[in-house]
């Protein structure tokens, strides 16, 4: 099975009340393990790759054919979608489209409303003639720098509800209280809140800064509308540590493959527990 988008997983996870994992990628060997993950769970996955990391790998044109040579020498059978996570401008948005990917994100959530509608539409149009599905971003996600979190702008429902109406998206990041990157303490999200964008919208609900989040309130998210949990940090906290235990456990070591294997390791178990907590393990 080549690419898919995200529609049809996320429609089936909100109806079955599970969530597909978006696991951010940051090169060759995070893709391996993300795709072993998935294939070992049976469950269908989203790639996720920011502007960065995809610059990082060489653009779009490097990515989309890395991943579908992986999904077919490893045969791959789950549904996976590669999604570019937070695209910055409708430009970004068509190449990765041109480029092959099958899902996008436009984040226009600092901008008034009316404006991430209008920009929101040039993509949702423009992707939809292609196949790709359309995620798109309401409120602020917060973050933490220096130890100290901020920056969090719930969202409005009904400004959630104009933004699914208007520009026809396939799944809605509504800002709820969540952050990108280490928690400081518990998280505090707005449960009641997530219900009530659900509820008004239909639209499958998109929960940003999923690392670091107890099960429990995982699970409460989940059962408010949730369809889709983004992971990065917590991919990128486990393949360090194993990578640093490697370096100091073995002073002779020299072969990068034989230094970030474990790297590597480290984050297939990661994404498999992810997609068990998650409830996607068995839903390919
Ligand atoms: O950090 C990135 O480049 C990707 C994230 O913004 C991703 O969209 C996300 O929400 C994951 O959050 P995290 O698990 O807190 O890193
Ligand atoms: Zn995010």
């Amino acid at each position: 099975m080549g690419l898919v988008s995200m529609t049809d997983m996320l429609n089936k996870a909100k109806e079955g009340h599970y969530a597909v994992a978006q696991l951010n990628i940051n090169n060759l060997e995070w893709t391996q393990a993300v795709l072993e993950a998935a294939q070992a769970e049976n469950s269908p996955v989203i790639l996720g790759v920011s502007e960065g990391a995809g610059k990082y790998m060489g653009g779009p044109e490097v990515v989309v054919p890395m991943v579908e040579a992986l999904m077919e020498n490893m045969n791959i059978t789950v549904p996976v979608a590669l999604h570019l996570d937070h695209g910055s401008s409708f430009d970004t948005c068509k190449r990765a489209i041109d480029a092959g990917y099958s899902s996008v994100m436009i984040d226009k959530s600092h901008f008034p409303l009316e404006e991430n509608i209008e920009m929101t539409k040039q993509v949702v149009d423009y992707a939809h003639e292609r196949g790709a599905s359309v995620e798109a971003e309401i409120g602020t996600v917060g973050g933490t720098e220096d130890g100290v979190t901020g920056g969090i702008n719930y969202a409005d429902p009904q400004e959630c509800k104009r933004l699914v109406d208007e520009a026809g998206i396939d799944a809605l990041a509504a800002a709820l209280g969540s952050v990108h990157g280490p928690y400081q303490g518990e998280p505090v999200l707005g449960f009641d809140e997530m219900k009530e964008i659900s509820d008004l919208t239909g639209a499958p609900l998109v929960l940003h800064g999923g690392s670091g989040i107890p099960l429990e309130q995982v699970q409460k998210a989940i059962d408010r509308g949730h369809a889709k949990i983004n992971v990065n940090t917590e991919l990128q906290q486990v393949w360090t540590a194993a990578v640093r235990e490697k370096l100091n456990n073995d002073a002779d070591v020299y072969d990068p493959r034989k230094i970030i294997g474990p790297g590597k390791e480290a984050i297939v178990e990661t994404s498999r527990q992810t997609l068990r907590d998650f409830g996607s393990a068995g839903k390919a």
